[in-house]
């Protein structure tokens, strides 16, 4: 064997998603390798989203399997998602909100996690905001806030699900610049499903572009044709 093959991350094997007969995913056969970030790319309702809860262990799939280099049970997750307007009434600070994400362990942090909470603000960028409120963080904070909510416990794959919809191109930017360090300096493993495809040439490294049909293609980011239409 050689022994500069890694084992992947992820192997997803001969995968099948469906709601009663309406098919979606047929047979995608899939591997991630640890630190690579892979943009997972279709138009509306062919199953992006169902992928990764199917990948999550939230849903059961249809036919197939999937892997990690861990017991599923293990493997750690990182999720961010869409922007949503939070209200403005919400009564949680930045640092709560990133705190929640630990705290399902007991109901309070130890030194030790309070540093690293105070770790992850700082290299998000919003430690200096740390006490103002979710409600009152503009969009690009809220998605650095839900980033930082995202890493605290260390995940192995980070999962972005059209994170940087309906924010500006500054913020985008910010946000995946952000998340392009976490994979290129920590090595973290990165999803990103998304509509914005000169996005995704710019960050990621290969793209999976699920079809209607069921079909699929996977390949190097350069490959990606920007100007086809995906909504
Ligand atoms: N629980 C469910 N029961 C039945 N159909 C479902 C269920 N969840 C999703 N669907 C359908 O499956 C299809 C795929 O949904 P999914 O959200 O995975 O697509 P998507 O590619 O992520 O779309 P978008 O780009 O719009 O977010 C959609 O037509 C959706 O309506």
């Amino acid at each position: 064997m050689n022994e500069m093959t890694t084992k992947p991350l992820l192997k997803i094997t001969d995968l099948s998603i469906a709601f009663r007969d309406r098919k979606l995913i047929q047979h995608l056969n899939l591997t991630v390798q640890p630190g690579e970030f892979l943009a997972i790319i279709g138009e509306n309702g062919v199953g992006k989203t169902t992928l990764i809860r199917t990948v999550t262990g939230q849903r059961k799939p249809e036919g197939g399997t999937i892997q990690f280099d861990v017991p599923a049970k293990k493997m750690r997750f990182g999720y961010v998602p869409q922007f949503r307007n939070i209200s403005e009434e919400y009564p949680l600070s930045m640092r709560d909100f990133v705190e929640l994400n630990l705290l399902h362990l007991r109901p309070w942090l130890t030194k030790k996690e309070h540093q690293r909470v105070t770790n992850v603000l700082t290299e998000v960028g919003i430690e200096n905001i740390d006490n103002t409120s979710m409600g009152q963080a503009s969009g690009g904070e809220k998605q650095k806030a839900y980033l930082a909510q995202a890493i605290v416990n260390e995940p192995r794959l980070l999962i972005l699900d059209e994170s940087t919809a309906s924010l500006d191109v500054e913020a985008k930017n910010e946000l995946m610049g952000l998340v392009k360090k976490l994979n290129q300096q920590d090595g973290l493993t990165v999803l990103f499903i998304t509509h914005d495809l000169p996005l995704a040439k710019k960050y990621a490294d290969q793209f999976l572009l699920i079809r209607r049909n069921g079909q699929y293609e996977e390949k190097p980011i350069d490959q990606l044709d920007t100007t086809q239409d995906i909504q």
